[in-house]
């Protein structure tokens, strides 16, 4: 039995997730962490504050994460100092906190952390690098689209795009929408839409002369995330004290 608390377990992800842990025959969902209480599944939601006090009382194997990026690195820190294994599925870091996270993790505990946890993003990654090198004199052009509530932009998705073409391209300047006189340079153009219950949208464009190739993935249900979480906090249980991609636990 894998023992899982769900942290965020009170919003959209954390639901989700709850939910899929709770059916799984291998897996027991020990309770919940938000900034205040209430119950996911009939198991206990504890205020953050407690989070020490409750991971060692319900003594999980996996803290999975989807909160905002602030109370992540938080939780991850909590998750290392009780040798709890982590799967994190929050976005919007900066780089500060990314470092912070990796301090905190490596030689600690065993993490997952992934900007996207669905199988099909993570196929759609691997055509987005292929196109980059087949393609690197095109003009390329990211869009993503999320439902009204996201917290950040771009999406972590999209930021994880862009890392992906600066690899393969070489580190391009971005530009964050256009407006006014614009001249068109070796620029990767980056385009955000907020809108209603967009469960998550990107493509990239690649425009060359007389054709154009767009790679694009389209989330119809917050499913495709929840289900590769579940599958990471399986995967993450018991692997060396350090960070993984979904890559690696999907074997791509
Ligand atoms: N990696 C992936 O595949 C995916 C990542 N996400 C990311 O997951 C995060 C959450 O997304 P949603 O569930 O849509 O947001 P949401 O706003 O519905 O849920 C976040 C929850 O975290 C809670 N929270 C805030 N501070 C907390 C703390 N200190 N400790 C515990 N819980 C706390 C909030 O009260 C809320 O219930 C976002 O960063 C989003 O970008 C969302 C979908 C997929
Ligand atoms: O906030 C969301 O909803 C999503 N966030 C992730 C991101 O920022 O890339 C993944 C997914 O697109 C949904």
């Amino acid at each position: 039995m894998v023992k899982v608390v769900v942290s965020g377990a009170l919003g959209r992800m954390g639901t989700n997730i709850g939910r899929l842990v709770d059916e799984a025959p291998d897996m027991e969902l020990v309770g919940g962490i938000d900034v205040k209480e209430g119950t996911l599944f009939e198991k206990e939601v504890v205020p953050a504050a407690r989070i020490d006090e409750f991971l060692k009382q319900t003594r999980p194997d996996v803290l999975i994460d989807f909160t905002v990026a602030a109370a992540a690195v938080e939780n991850i820190k909590a998750a290392a100092r009780n040798n709890v294994g982590l799967v994190v599925g929050t976005t919007g870091f900066s780089p500060e906190q990314r470092e912070t996270i990796r301090v905190a993790v490596e030689g600690n505990v065993p993490a997952v952390i992934s900007s996207n946890f669905s199988i099909g993003v993570n196929i759609f990654w691997k055509l987005v690098r292929e196109a980059a090198r087949q393609l690197g004199d095109y003009d390329i052009e990211v869009t993503e689209a999320h439902h009204r509530y996201k917290k950040d932009a771009p999406s972590g998705t999209a930021k994880t795009i862009l890392e992906i073409l600066d690899q393969e391209l070489g580190d391009r300047e971005k530009v964050y929408g256009r407006v006014g006189e614009t001249e068109r340079k070796n620029e990767i153009g980056m385009h955000v839409i907020r809108g209603g219950d967009i469960v998550g949208d990107h493509s990239v464009l690649f425009a060359g002369n007389f054709e154009c190739i767009e790679v694009s993935h389209r989330a119809y249900d917050r499913a495709v995330f929840a289900r590769g979480a579940v599958r990471a906090a399986r995967w993450v249980s018991g692997r060396e004290p350090r960070i993984y991609s979904m890559q690696e636990v999907l074997e791509l």
